[in-house]
């Protein structure tokens, strides 16, 4: 008779069913027939084999009808971590892609973000922008206004995000929409310590400067003092297109490059994620490295705006932390599924523009916008997979939805169960929100929610 392992404190939930998420030495790995408990913090207590389940229900405490079962089909999946996503230009997704990156921003982002003064307006986008993207974990950039409503939505939902109140001193176009560096250095310590007080367990601050074209020096050092003395995680844009590069060459001559600038004043960091970074110079993905900071890859809003192509496969050879941004509203979705189908377009396009380009596979780019996403977001050890002792982020896949987005065939199933790699590519291609059944998240189903919330 074998013996089991000592008894542990006992789980609160246990799944059995098919897990797929992704590690450091491999993609995609495939856990079939696998029982996962979740104790009573969200974290993972264990995960094993079915068919051990008279030992690890003597450890972890839990009887057989407490197991949920998956159906035959469904598999469980790490969160989706969106890196970059501006919650304040959610009321105009999908409009307004006409223009370059810097006549849009004066176009379309700054009047609207200016709209954020009005209560009201605030919270009905603001609670829109929590409800719809509940099946994620994102990072939010919230205007210069009216950025609390955001972190309450957020957490009275169960999201799990990092909130920024966005810092800009410089603004030619609306000159009402702008503050002074000490007025955005008082908000955001105000912003910073306000989220601390409050004390939400998943909701954390992130120091915003919008980028440097908007930002004096006096406003940049500002920022990187307060993400210093208080530890925090770093988001900005930085070398999105070509006209933008140009311009921080003028505005900050003397800085080697635009990555320079955010690193002289303390703003690229291990808890850095600089969204885009297009056209950034070998020299500046070492300074990234070094730092071990991270860049979000936001293919829609690179395409949509003609900004440019990222490399993925480069950065990823410079051993840069990299995560996939749906970076709404320069990127028509806030959907991650969209993410991943516009990472591999990206990838493929450069290899149109060149045969010996290696392009990225499926499963490279599920890791990217799970695992790669924790990475880049230092959270690695909380969440991005299913490891022991992570919190249990989840959603739960159904890809045979009645009336769904695709259809699934005989040589899909074996016997009664559809083969796992059949369902996971279909879901990333084709699928939708009507496949995600159940999200978790730190071991809490926030998926379905409660509509009177
Ligand atoms: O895609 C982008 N969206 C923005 O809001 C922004 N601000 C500066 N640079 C930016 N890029
Ligand atoms: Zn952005």
């Amino acid at each position: 008779m074998t013996s089991c392992a000592e008894r542990s404190a006992p789980v609160a939930r246990v799944f059995r069913g098919t897990f797929m998420h992704s590690s450091g030495s491999a993609p995609l790995h495939i856990l079939e027939d696998a029982l996962l408990g979740v104790n009573e913090q969200g974290k993972i207590s264990f995960v094993g084999a079915a068919h051990e389940v008279d030992c690890l229900s003597k450890t972890w405490g839990f009887s057989s009808s407490q197991i949920k079962e998956l159906g035959p089909q469904e598999f469980f999946m790490p969160g989706l971590i969106d890196t970059h996503i501006h919650a304040s230009q959610y009321s105009y997704t999908g409009t307004a892609l006409d223009m370059p990156l810097l006549q849009w921003l004066n176009t379309y982002t700054f009047p609207t973000e200016a709209n954020y003064k009005d209560l009201n307006f605030s919270k009905d986008v603001y609670t829109k922008v929590v409800v719809s993207w509940c099946e994620k974990f994102c990072f939010l950039a919230s205007r210069l206004h009216n950025f609390c409503s955001l972190f309450f939505f957020s957490d009275k939902f169960g999201q799990r995000a990092l909130v920024g109140k966005v810092c800009m001193d410089v603004n030619k176009a609306v000159k009402h929409y702008k503050e002074t560096p000490e007025q955005s250095k008082k908000e955001t310590n105000r912003f910073v310590h306000e989220l601390l007080r409050r004390n939400y367990p998943l909701v954390m601050p992130i120091v915003t400067p919008r980028f440097a074209v908007s930002c004096s020096p006096q406003l940049l050092s500002h920022l990187g003092d307060i993400a210093k003395n208080n530890n925090l995680h770093i988001q900005s844009h930085i070398s999105e297109n070509k006209e933008e590069v140009n311009l921080v060459k003028e505005l900050f001559p003397s800085c080697q490059s635009y990555t320079e600038v955010y690193r002289k004043h303390n703003l690229l960091t291990d808890k850095t994620v600089m969204a885009h970074g297009c056209h950034l110079t070998d020299s500046e993905l070492k300074l990234f490295r070094d730092a071990g900071a991270a860049i979000s890859h936001c293919p829609n809003s690179n395409i949509s705006l003609c900004s440019g192509m990222l490399d993925v496969r480069r950065v990823l050879k410079s051993k840069v932390k990299l995560g996939l941004g749906t970076d709404v509203a320069g990127g028509y979705s806030p959907s991650m599924l969209d993410a991943i189908r516009r990472a591999l377009d990206t990838s493929k396009a450069l290899k149109i523009k060149d045969p010996q380009h290696e392009t990225l596979s499926f499963e490279e780019v599920f890791r990217l916008a799970t695992l790669g996403g924790s990475q880049a977001l230092c959270l690695e050890k909380k969440t991005g997979s299913f490891e022991v002792g992570k919190d249990f982020d989840a959603l739960l896949i159904n890809p045979l939805v009645q009336d769904g987005p695709f259809d699934v065939f005989p040589d899909d199933i074996v016997g009664t169960v559809i083969k796992a790699e059949h369902a996971l590519h279909p879901f990333d291609s084709a699928g939708d929100d009507r496949n995600i059944r159940e999200v978790y998240i730190s071991g809490k189903r926030v998926v379905p929610f409660q509509k009177s919330l």
